[in-house]
């Protein structure tokens, strides 16, 4: 065990060293290698082929200039990420990210996550994330076009239906996902569709897509609530977000009989102690593009708190679906001294690592993201296979898929946590899970 430790401890150093400025990156390795030790010293080989010093080195980063012209003819310019990073079960797959935010590290832990996450999926996908500094808030249509098109100028050289298949994550939906198979197409002459997931139904998407990773964050909770003989009637739920993944999370969950009380988005979020009506929260949100705010001022029994965390409200589950690092140590007891007893993580890596670690310690019932949020990827490769057998699915056909796939991701979890931690944690059995089928994909195929 103690050689184990070492062999962990040095490949972090190595991970620090090389790129300092990484922390979101760095954090992402220490959250997955510190379930391994038990694991890796139990198999010798994963040290003996390197498998750890390979793992966070990317087969490939591209970074690249996205020039486009404004509305007033100012040209402008942002930078584009693509970081292929394992493909040793399958083409790169992940999505593509637009946000201000946007940086070296932020691509990287998104990517180093994708591959422990789509590997838990049993699909054959390897890991890949990708996006730009752009901020699309305030935008024209017409803007989003030109800056899509110029984006995907470039990347259309890297990717492929067998090569890298990118899809949606935060600032890129099903608009942005056409405009870009749109100008892959012209580029290439091509009409192939499973280049992209997450495309509108009408030019090859898959239905469900849209609602599959927050219906698939609700499955994998009504697992855990299962294991206490328990359900989600009754439940009190706060979410944090009200975008893509928070809405159809919310969407699941009422229909299981919870109560969302609260939602939010970067300005403040709302409460609405009658349970959150969610067609106001889509119509706002996805057809008018408005503010959260915006709902307080059409419900009487709701209030919006601007600039305020999410977290200081009460609730039985906690479903942080928004950004990164947005739930910390005190917000983390906070949600334990008010009766949490799930935290299921909708967004990738959403709480710090001081605030798992206050969860672990208080017993709260954690689902970790490349376990809970797997979903969407999930039904991303169902989408794949729908595309290279030229067939369309059901929406039941689709969901019925992918409540199978949460369930076995759940299992696979559970047992992994069991057999190596000999206690019911989610966090290191996902981990050693995910690292599994990777890592041995690798020594099978050789040093590369
Ligand atoms: N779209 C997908 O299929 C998947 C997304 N994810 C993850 O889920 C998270 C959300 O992604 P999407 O819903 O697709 O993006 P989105 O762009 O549709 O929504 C993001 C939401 O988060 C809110 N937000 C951003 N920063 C915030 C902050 N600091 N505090 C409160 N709210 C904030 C925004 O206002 C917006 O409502 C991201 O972490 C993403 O990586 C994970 C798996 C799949
Ligand atoms: O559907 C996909 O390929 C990407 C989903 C994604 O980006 C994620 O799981 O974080």
């Amino acid at each position: 065990m103690e050689d184990a430790k070492k062999y962990i401890e040095d490949v972090l150093e190595t991970v620090k060293e090389r790129d300092p400025h990484e922390e979101e990156f760095y954090q992402a390795v220490k959250e997955i290698f510190d379930s391994l030790a038990p694991y890796l010293a139990e198999h010798p080989k994963y040290q003996q082929f390197g498998i750890l010093e390979r793992l966070v080195e990317p087969d490939r980063f591209i970074s690249f200039r996205v020039p486009w012209v404004d509305d007033q003819g100012a040209v402008q310019v942002n930078r584009g990420y693509r970081v292929q990073f394992n493909a040793a079960i399958g083409p790169y797959k992940g999505g593509l990210r637009f946000h201000p935010t946007v940086n070296s590290s932020i691509v990287k832990f998104l990517a180093f996550e994708q591959i422990f996450k789509n590997a838990l999926t049993g699909q054959p996908i390897g890991g890949g994330k990708g996006g730009a500094d752009f901020d699309p808030k305030n935008k024209s249509n017409a803007e989003i076009m030109r800056f899509t098109q110029s984006f995907m100028t470039e990347l259309s050289k890297h990717i492929g239906p067998n090569v890298d298949v990118p899809a949606g994550d935060i600032g890129v939906g099903g608009r942005e996902i056409n405009y870009m198979v749109g100008q892959y197409r012209k580029l290439r002459g091509s009409s192939e569709a499973g280049v992209f997931t997450g495309k509108g139904v009408d030019i090859g998407g898959s239905l469900t897509r849209a609602e599959s990773t927050g219906y698939g964050v609700i499955y994998f909770v009504e697992n855990m609530l299962k294991e206490f003989n328990e359900s989600l009637t009754g439940k009190k739920i706060i979410v944090s977000g009200s975008g893509k993944v928070s809405i159809y999370a919310m969407e699941k969950a009422i229909e299981l009989g919870a109560r969302v009380v609260a939602c939010s988005d970067s300005s403040g979020y709302i409460y609405d102690e009658k349970g959150i009506d969610l067609e106001t929260v889509k119509r706002l949100k996805e057809v008018e593009g408005k503010r959260i705010s915006a709902y307080a001022e059409e419900h009487d029994h709701s209030s919006f708190y601007g600039g305020e965390k999410i977290w200081q409200v009460a609730c039985d589950i906690a479903l942080p679906c928004a950004t990164q690092n947005e739930l910390d140590e005190n917000d983390a007891s906070t949600l334990i001294h008010n009766g949490v007893s799930i935290v299921a993580e909708g967004a990738n890596m959403p709480c710090t690592l001081k605030a798992v670690e206050q969860f672990r310690e208080n017993h709260v019932g954690f689902a970790p993201s490349k376990a809970a949020n797997a979903g969407g990827v999930a039904v991303s490769a169902l989408e794949m296979a729908q595309n290279s057998a030229r067939v369309s699915w059901t929406f039941e056909e689709v969901d019925r898929q992918l409540k199978e796939i949460m369930q076995n991701i759940f299992d696979q979890s559970l047992s992994a946590g069991r057999q190596y931690k000999c206690e019911d944690n989610l966090i290191d059995g996902a981990n050693i899970a995910g690292f599994k089928r990777v890592a041995d994909a690798m020594i099978a195929q050789g040093v590369l």
